[in-house]
């Protein structure tokens, strides 16, 4: 049946859930430390969501037609969606109530484990900085309507006064992000289970009309992604039986069916024949459909407003790309292109940033905002908005002409730059100069290099924001911390060592802070997964570096000890993925400029003694293009911005690299390419399978396989680790093999790392032994 609600003619497809101070990330780890019950919580939660709806409805999106989505989550959407169908693995198979239902301690146990059991796996949500819970489905998981809360947050706004349109990842989407479980068999795709899946669907969507709501939204970003390996044909015929089969109900709500990050392609057609009422585009990262004609009475959601980055962007255009739109279809509602979760709530809480930058931003606030003056526009004719599109547009013609974003020295030395500035000499010579020089034992040890960000490290850094530590005394602090984990590091026994980085407050925004072409922000608070939040740097004109950043530290810390301190710094993929980029220039343009940077950094770090730096490249991965077409151009710029930054040491010093959140597969080439003399990447998890893809691809130079992961704080045992080192040893010789975690030590506390790390060394001394005979 085609339902005839009418959808809003403007929306957005989702809002920061953790609150403008980060008042979900302080509630929801009370409640983990005990300090607060799950009533307390649930009432924190359900103020959150008042206060957006309040908020959204200021901002001028209505109060009873649908144009509020419920996208609220205690952690992530997709581990709501698994508690929702009730997929638990089998391992949390007793989760599930007496009364067939998840309550939150069981949810939290999901994602963070419960000591003997490990959470689900984490990984990166599309090309976002935002992680999701992993579901693992086999042909033994069963599906039930596990928890309701998507219905009760419904009916909690109705009495609130409120017509709200609940939101849920939609079920191909689900299967396609899911992992088989350990028992699956060989071949099994959790894709195969929709039949199965599909009657939860349907009873939520029937419960949800009982409750009165007029629209669901089915997020399937799924569709736009070339990098699920399930085969195209597959995943489109799972569209068209999904979507048959809840559009087909006798009970349900207008289906709007929501694609974004990224264009829909051969999915489109799909949709625009299914029985349901809406299709939403990612009109900012894809392209309009050719053919819309096809639609027929279907509401076109126009994603027109970027979600996904902090740029006010050009509203002129933006409008005439839905009104284009709204002449070919029935009928157009405005959006944003995807949900706004991966923006900070206002720029009106950055009053430091100054009125230019400000002027050329718009935060979530600004970008429902915008959605709404299209509106208007559409509604009642361009000139009523005219006085918008005139600001929008001197706003962007400022930006053009700013000091600071076009800086002609920076621009001249990234003009000169020749095939040699990216290029080492032979790693033969290099593994030479760097055995001579460093003397290291079989099977190195070190760490990634963040330790333990304790309370008193942030409450120092805090009190110094304020004013009311001086610059000497946090320096002091941060010094005694780096002699601390010194000293720690000699007592276990490790190798390499790292200054861990107490005086970052993370590893982008603190290059950023110390970088020209940046800004940082006081409150741009976005989620990274689960309670841990980052504030994303803004990128917004030429990059150079003014005085060195990290030598004193490293210096000081080499100092300490005749063991070798790495010097450690983000690399500049990295830099551009955890920030908002200017848009104004190829990425690949930017990232030269930050290599440049680093290049100096590392240039100065050599010249005072530093004998090994690392340069990290955790996103790597992340910021690979969805689509195969765009692959190719993206390794080339990533692989080669880094060998830019690093090509400069002599063959004396090791430079080495760290990538983490799996998934290596498709950028082992790349991996290779970097030229790194060490890569330290995540492991554990997949029991060192990457190592034997690293082996095949024919990887000689230098690789640390993480031996545990720190993601949790289980300790491993030193069988364990013992038997991971000797699987790596099936697949690489020995003389390549380093041992270390899976990442930095930051979130974890120092007792378990302590423990964790002296494990390490047990196993790695046991190794050694059985190596050398
Ligand atoms: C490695 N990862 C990172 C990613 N992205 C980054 N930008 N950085 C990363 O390290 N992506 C992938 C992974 C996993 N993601 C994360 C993301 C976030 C964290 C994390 O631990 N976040 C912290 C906040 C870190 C920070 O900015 N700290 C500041 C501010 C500290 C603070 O909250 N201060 C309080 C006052 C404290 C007091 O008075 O006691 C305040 O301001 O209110 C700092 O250290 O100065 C988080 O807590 O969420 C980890 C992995
Ligand atoms: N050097 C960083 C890398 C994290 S991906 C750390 O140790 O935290
Ligand atoms: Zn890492």
């Amino acid at each position: 049946m085609t339902k005839t609600a009418v959808f809003p003619t403007g929306t957005i497809l989702g809002y920061p859930r953790i609150g403008p101070r980060r008042e979900l990330k302080s509630a929801v780890e009370a409640f983990w430390a005990g300090t607060i019950t799950a009533d307390e919580l649930e009432s924190t939660a359900a103020g959150l969501r008042a206060d957006i709806r309040e908020r959204l409805t200021g901002l001028g999106l209505g109060r009873a037609d649908s144009s509020i989505p419920e996208t609220f989550s205690f952690y992530d959407q997709v581990l709501d969606a698994l508690c929702t169908v009730g997929a638990l693995p089998e391992r949390f198979a007793s989760l599930l109530g007496a009364d067939g239902t998840i309550d939150l301690a069981a949810y939290f146990t999901l994602a963070r484990g419960d000591g003997e059991n490990p959470p689900l796996e984490m990984t990166k949500w599309f090309d976002s900085n935002y992680h999701y819970l992993v579901p693992e489905i086999g042909p033994e998981t069963r599906f039930s309507l596990a928890s309701d809360r998507i219905v009760r947050e419904f009916v909690e706004a109705k009495q609130g006064g409120y017509l709200t349109r609940p939101v849920i990842v939609g079920p191909v989407t689900f299967l396609l992000l899911a992992k088989p479980s350990d028992a699956a068999p060989e071949g099994f795709l959790p894709l195969d289970r929709l039949r199965d899946l599909l009657p939860v669907y349907s009873e939520l969507l029937g419960r949800l009309a009982e409750a009165g709501a007029e629209w669901v939204q089915l997020d399937e970003p799924g569709l736009v992604s070339e990098s699920i390996p399930v085969p195209r044909a597959t995943v489109l015929a799972a569209l068209r039986h999904s979507t048959d089969t809840l559009g087909h109900l006798s009970t349900r709500p207008a289906i709007f069916v929501a694609a974004p990050y990224g264009s829909l392609d051969d999915a489109f057609p799909v949709l625009a024949d299914a029985p349901i009422e809406a299709v939403g585009l990612d009109l900012v990262r894809g392209q309009t459909p050719f053919d819309l004609s096809g639609l027929g009475t279907k509401t076109l959601v126009a994603g027109v407003i970027d979600g996904h980055n902090v740029w006010r962007g050009d509203l002129n255009a933006a409008f005439d790309t839905a009104q284009a739109i709204a002449a070919q279809v029935a009928h157009l509602a405005v959006s944003t292109s995807t949900s706004l979760l991966h923006l900070p709530h206002s720029i009106d809480d950055e009053p430091a940033l100054g009125d230019g930058l400000l002027s050329w931003l718009a935060f979530a606030d600004q970008k429902v905002a915008q959605v709404t003056t299209l509106v208007r526009g559409l509604a009642d004719g361009k000139a009523a908005i005219s006085p918008d599109l005139a600001a929008a547009a001197a706003a962007l013609q400022s930006r053009q002409d700013a000091p600071g974003v076009r800086d002609s020295s920076v621009r001249a030395r990234a003009a000169a730059l020749t095939g040699t500035d990216f290029t080492r000499g032979s790693y033969e010579h290099r593994v030479e100069a760097q055995d001579a020089a460093l003397g290291l034992p079989a099977l190195p040890t070190t760490t990634i290099g963040s330790f333990p960000q304790t309370t008193d490290i942030r409450r120092a850094r805090a009190q110094h924001l304020r004013g009311t530590l001086s610059a000497e005394d946090y320096r002091g602090l941060m010094r005694a911390e780096i002699a601390r984990v010194i000293a720690l590091q000699e007592q276990i026994g490790l190798d390499v060592l790292v200054h861990g980085e107490p005086e970052r407050n993370d590893m982008v925004q603190y290059f950023a802070e110390n970088l020209e072409g940046f800004a940082t922000t006081a409150n741009g608070w976005v989620q990274s997964y689960g309670s841990r939040c980052t504030r994303p740097s803004i990128l917004w004109g030429d990059v150079s570096r003014s005085a060195p950043i990290s030598v004193d530290w490293a210096s000081y810390a080499q100092s300490l000890t005749a063991k070798p301190v790495k010097g450690m710094l983000t690399g500049p993929v990295t830099i551009l993925a955890w920030s908002f980029v200017r848009e104004d220039q190829p990425l690949g343009d930017t990232a030269r400029q930050v290599a440049l940077a680093l290049r100096d950094e590392i240039a100065d770090l050599e010249a005072a003694g530093i004998q090994i730096v690392q340069v990290d490249e955790p996103a790597l991965r992340e910021l690979l293009p969805l689509k195969r077409a765009n692959q190719a151009a993206y390794l080339d710029w990533s692989v080669g911005a880094f060998r830019l930054a690093t090509a400069g040491v002599s063959a004396a010093t090791q430079i080495h690299t760290h990538l983490c959140y799996s998934e290596f597969g498709v950028v082992i080439d790349a991996i290779r390419n970097l030229d790194a003399d060490v890569t330290s990447i995540e492991a554990a998890r997949s029991r060192m399978a990457v190592v034997a893809d690293l082996g095949t691809s024919g990887f000689d130079h230098g690789i640390g396989p993480g031996v545990y992961d720190i993601h949790s704080p289980r300790i491993p045992s030193v069988a364990e680790v013992v038997d991971l080192l000797e699987r790596a040893l099936t697949a690489l010789p020995e003389r390549q093999l380093w041992v270390n975690p899976d990442c930095g030590l930051k979130t974890r506390g120092y007792a378990e790392t302590v423990e964790s790390l002296t494990n390490v060394l047990a196993a790695t001394r046991q190794v050694r032994a059985r190596v050398a005979g």
